[in-house]
């Protein structure tokens, strides 16, 4: 706190003193347990105990209210989390305090750890907190419920089962995402036995019980295809939109969003949005929105401390300099010291705003750019590039397992690569930096057993000046190559990944050449979404005579090849950005360093089991992936403690356990009944708690006027 600043420091201390007491108070129902909080099940002291008021009373009085939640989930499974609630002239606050052992941010510090929402008909349009059907009636007539939903309640359980029946019945992928969205964002013409509004806790769960069903409709291919119609789809925005406009205004603009904790921030500019190039501003948005979605569903990081932002530099799409409703800045992309400056004073106020341990994932930025940023700021900030650093990571995963099925090291195998651009160098250095360790080879001489094809043809010394600084490393001494297939046959590669984002590349031509040189040749299609994939699963297996080991990075069905069923695996960056950034968080990690990206691909690796090699899969099933991501968090911070990085001391003696108890679930909270201030004791206690809202609003005030918080009303 700044000791220049005008406090009101009567009010302060008399408050704070109220605090202590009344924290004290609640520390007595709280048990402590293994140096973790949790919370006793009776709810909130002596506020839980007495109600003498009368409904109409209360509101005339302008009494305050407290309303306390269970600590366990409506499941019965501890959440980590309790809800406190106060009522004041009638409309109610709902007050979340997480106290798990590694709180959201929010929930920490200072005095403002709360938040609030109205009850009635507002709490069910704030999708953190309604609940649709399963409120129960104890719950409708605490929060004046009665009369805005039909009578009947319903578990959570129950509506997942709907949603998941309503989603099927669409057979449009698209509609399918988009009525996933609406119980995340809009909630138009949801089936009323589910929610009659949004619903942030059920999208959440319906995510994490269907995840192999589901992930391919709110991630890659779908997402691809509602990228491109995104600002058709969506009337509402869904996350930070900063333009050029914005320069010299970044702070301020980052202050306008209403979650003030943030601990991961995904940004693009939207130059390009998978394998589709430049969708611009809106069409952009979708790929953050989307990706920490999965954040939180995948890997419990709680969906309010998650930020989606796009910056719009200008859009070199002409379909949509043309489009007259196209919503971004009209003009071409802004490029050099113009675009260098929006993004510097973009990561100086991130930084301002949230702190050192902020993660920051670029995504989807042009190579041209994404390099650059990578290495500008991660040395000053914790950033991350998913699609250079989380696939490398993912695809090392993917090889390190294809060894048991192959055979022999890493230093035994030849890669060739087809796309030269983030994600092929990204994988083809972190391969070279892990074969390096294993080997003890120096880097230099493991590189050499890297080649890469990009849209020129192989990239080899003789191009060495024409290159890409990203590119150099790869230059080795050979002859000019220039189509694909020439390249399989004079290299010989054991392994071909495909990261051009061109489909259909590996034709049937490159695949017999793979067979023919391979007993069992490692063919990995990466680019997305389904359209763009190099070879489908089908087109692999049929070409190599059932002898591939294949995945790809958009999902394909099983394919049945001479009586024999193949399922193919999915190599994608879903499966380690998620644990990857839940390490950091929980660790309170402050750089990234090339260890954890390693440390994340050993533990995915070893979360396949013989029962999934038997199979010929290489990555473990996606089914599982709430367990994994707990593996590949324990891992990095693990790491993160032995590298000095880890900020959060001391470290967890168990760190997958810490990491599973820190995973933001999506089961609903029981709201507690409500509770009312009579008598000696409780005029007492409302005192206490009136001075207590006084004094947080003062602050809270104090706060906004710093621009450090606000709205805590
Ligand atoms: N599976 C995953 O998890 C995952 C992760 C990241 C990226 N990807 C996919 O990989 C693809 C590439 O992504 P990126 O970030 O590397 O893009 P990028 O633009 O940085 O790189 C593309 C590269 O492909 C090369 N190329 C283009 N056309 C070619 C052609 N006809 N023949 C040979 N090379 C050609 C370009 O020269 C460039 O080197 C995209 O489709 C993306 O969706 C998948």
């Amino acid at each position: 706190m700044q000791s220049n600043f005008d406090w009101p420091v009567a009010e302060v201390l008399v408050g704070f003193s109220l605090l202590c007491f009344d924290f004290a108070h609640c520390l007595q129902n709280l048990n402590f347990k293994k140096g973790q909080r949790k919370l006793c099940k009776s709810g909130i002291g002596g506020w839980s105990s007495c109600s003498n008021f009368s409904a109409s009373q209360r509101r005339r009085s302008a009494s305050s209210r407290v309303t306390c939640c269970a600590p366990s989930s409506s499941s019965g499974k501890p959440h980590g989390g309790f809800v406190m609630e106060k009522e004041i002239n009638g409309g109610s606050t709902v007050v979340d305090v997480d106290v798990n052992p590694h709180p959201h941010p929010e929930d920490q510090g200072v005095t403002p750890w709360c938040i609030s929402v109205s009850s009635g008909y507002t709490l069910l349009r704030d999708p953190h907190f309604n609940k649709g059907l399963a409120f129960t009636e104890k719950e409708r007539d605490a929060h004046y419920l009665r009369g805005l939903l039909p009578p009947t309640v319903i578990s959570q359980e129950t509506q997942v089962k709907k949603m998941i029946q309503h989603v099927r019945q669409y057979q449009v992928p698209l509609h399918k995402y988009m009525a996933m969205m609406d119980l995340q964002h809009n909630a138009h013409g949801m089936p009323i036995l589910i929610s009659q509004e949004r619903n942030e806790r059920l999208f959440y769960k319906l995510l994490v019980d269907y995840v192999e069903e589901l992930l391919p409709v709110v991630y890659t291919p779908t997402v691809g295809e509602a990228c491109q119609k995104y600002g058709s789809i969506f009337m509402q925005p869904q996350g930070l939109y900063i333009s050029l406009k914005e320069k010299g205004r970044i702070l301020e603009v980052l202050r306008n969003w209403p979650e003030k904790n943030i601990q991961v921030i995904v940004v693009t500019d939207g130059e390009r949005i998978l394998g589709l190039g430049d969708l611009g501003c809106q069409q952009g948005m979708g790929i953050p929105v989307g990706k920490l979605s999965l954040y939180s569903a995948l890997g419990g990081v709680h969906p309010r401390a998650c930020l989606p932002i796009t910056i719009d530099v200008g859009t070199n799409n002409e379909k949509l300099l043309n489009d007259e409703l196209y919503i971004g800045l009209k003009q071409k992309r802004a490029t050099g010291q113009e675009y260098a400056e929006l993004l510097h004073e973009f990561m100086t106020a991130v930084k301002q705003n949230y702190g050192e341990k902020i993660l920051v994932q670029f995504e989807d930025f042009a190579n041209h750019n994404a390099f650059d940023l990578l290495e500008k700021y991660r040395s000053t900030h914790l950033v991350f590039n998913d699609d250079i650093q989380g696939t490398a990571s993912v695809v090392l995963a993917g090889l390190v397992a294809a060894l048991k099925l192959v055979g022999g090291n890493l230093i035994d195998h030849r890669f060739l690569f087809l796309g030269a651009g983030e994600a092929g160098t990204g994988i083809a250095e972190i391969i070279a930096l892990e074969t390096s360790k294993r080997s003890n080879v120096p880097l230099e001489e493991v590189r050499k057993h890297i080649w890469l094809v990009d849209s020129k043809g192989l990239i080899e010394s003789s191009r060495k000046e024409s290159l890409q600084q990203f590119k150099r490393p790869w230059a080795h001494e050979h002859e000019p190559v220039k189509e694909l297939v020439d390249a399989v046959n004079k290299i010989k590669p054991t392994v071909l990944i495909g990261t051009s984002g061109q489909g259909r590349t590996f034709t049937k031509e490159v695949i017999e050449a793979m067979a023919s040189h391979n007993e069992k040749p490692i063919i990995l299609s990466l680019s997305n979404p389904t359209s763009q994939s190099e070879c489908t699963a089908e087109e692999a297996y049929t070409w190599s005579k059932g002898r591939a080991i294949y995945a790809s990075g958009s999902p394909f069905s099983p394919v049945e090849y001479d009586g024999k069923v193949f399922v193919p695996g999915q190599s994608n960056n879903a499966y380690v950005f998620p644990g990857f950034g839940l390490g950091l968080i929980m660790s309170g990690t402050i750089r990234v360093h090339d260890d954890l990206l390693l440390a994340a691909s050993e533990a995915l690796a070893s979360q396949v089991t013989q029962e999934d090699y038997d199979k010929g899969l290489i990555y473990p099933p996606f089914r599982n992936i709430r367990k994994i991501s707990a593996h590949i968090a324990a891992n990095v911070a693990a790491k993160a403690y032995e590298l000095g990085l880890a900020t959060h001391l001391p470290q967890p003696k168990d760190l997958v356990k810490f990491a599973e108890s820190s995973m933001y679930t999506p089961d609903y909270r029981i709201y507690r009944s409500k509770v009312v201030f009579s008598g000696h004791a409780s005029c007492f206690q409302r005192c206490v708690f009136l001075a207590m809202d006084s004094v947080v609003k003062k602050m809270s005030r104090i706060y906004a006027a710093r621009g450090e918080y606000n709205t805590l009303t």
